[in-house]
């Protein structure tokens, strides 16, 4: 489905920034672009030296410009990058570019020129190292770009599986401290209100993971659920949010659990990733909910093992971008959040 369409019927373009180019964004957007030329424009916010070799580029100057042009080159927007960025060896020069592609395809969402946002994957390491990075993903620093005062929440989203990280890139012995009652209710009030304006779910059903094995065992095996997760489920059921949990994590993705929810939320990064990316590596897309304005992502991270061979599966970024446009269509439908 295309982005809210401009008054001639056309889609509206999206900001697509170009990640670490020593990782396969370049390869995978030239793909993306092969494949949706004629039916989604988006415009490339990275440099054109980066792109294979052979394709048909068109400097850009606004993510709006991408329409114009996209049937016959990939839209570029350009930007600096100081490393060799060579494929499959992450360069800390190329760190600043990195970023400043990302500070661009927002300005591009918030200025109106783009529908929506969409990354190619970053190497948190290499940003850090590069460019003192202070933030551990895309997901923490678009809510800093958005102003600070917005609680971004993480989905992966596919026909199988939509899944929230309650917590997101924490390490593992943090997230028990992490976890409040207060973070969860947001977390699922974010994720209810997105799946009601943007995915046509007016009514979303939501499972909560528990923390512990066997969501606690009766507070034998860990005594979270029983001593805050509950109530504050049950808080929010008096709302007239529709949650079951919390359920025991081994047993809520298997495909007759699934059909019983809409969403899980998941009290950290593994429990959700894992399922996500098992059930459907190729096509889920990272959405981050909760910002003002809409961002789509592929799952999948930096590849360097197969960066420069041609080799890159472009699906989930297509399936990134055409969510993307569904989204802005729904936004403009139903209004924001
Ligand atoms: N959205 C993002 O920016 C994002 C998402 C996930 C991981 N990352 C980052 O990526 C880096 C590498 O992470 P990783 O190695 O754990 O995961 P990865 O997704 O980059 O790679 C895991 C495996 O899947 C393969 N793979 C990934 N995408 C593929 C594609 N499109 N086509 C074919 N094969 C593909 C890779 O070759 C590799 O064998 C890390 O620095 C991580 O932080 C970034
Ligand atoms: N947690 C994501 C994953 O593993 O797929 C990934 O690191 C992306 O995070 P950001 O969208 O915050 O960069």
């Amino acid at each position: 489905m295309p982005s809210s369409p401009t008054p001639d019927g056309s889609p509206r373009p999206i900001a697509l920034s170009c990640g670490d180019p020593a990782g396969i964004g370049p390869e995978i957007a030239a793909k993306a672009w092969a494949r949706l030329r004629d039916s989604q424009p988006f415009a490339y916010i990275g440099a054109r030296r980066h792109l294979p070799e052979g394709l048909p580029t068109a400097l850009v100057s606004s993510t709006a410009e991408a329409p114009a042009v996209a049937a016959t080159a990939l839209p570029v927007i350009e930007i600096d990058f100081a490393g060799a960025s060579t494929p499959g060896t992450p360069d800390p020069a190329d760190a600043a570019g990195t970023i400043a592609a990302i500070e661009r395809a927002v300005a591009e969402v918030q200025s109106g020129a783009a529908a929506a946002l969409c990354t190619c994957p970053i190497s948190k390491l290499a940003l850090i190292e590069g460019a003192g990075f202070a933030f551990p993903g895309h997901t923490e620093f678009l809510a800093h770009l958005a102003g600070g005062s917005h609680r971004p929440v993480m989905m992966l989203a596919s026909p199988e599986l939509r899944a929230v990280p309650v917590t997101i890139h924490i390490p593992l012995a943090d997230v028990p401290a992490a976890l409040t009652p207060g973070l969860l209710t947001e977390t699922l009030r974010i994720t209810a209100a997105a799946l009601r304006q943007h995915f046509g779910l007016p009514a979303p059903r939501l499972a909560v993971a528990g923390l512990n094995p066997h969501a606690g065992e009766g507070g034998k095996i860990g005594t979270e659920e029983l001593d805050w997760i509950e109530h504050t489920l049950a808080d929010l059921r008096k709302e007239g949010l529709d949650i079951t949990g919390p359920l025991p994590a081994d047993t809520m993705f298997h495909p007759a659990a699934r059909a019983r929810y809409d969403a899980a939320l998941c009290m950290y990064h593994d429990q959700a990733l894992i399922p996500a990316k098992t059930l459907a590596f190729d096509s889920a897309v990272n959405v981050t909910l909760g910002l003002p304005f809409i961002r789509t992502s592929p799952d999948h991270g930096t590849a360097y093992d197969i960066a420069g061979t041609g080799t890159a599966n472009p699906a989930s970024l297509i399936g990134a971008l055409q969510m993307a446009a569904e989204m802005a269509t729904a936004r403009s439908t139903h209004g924001a959040d």
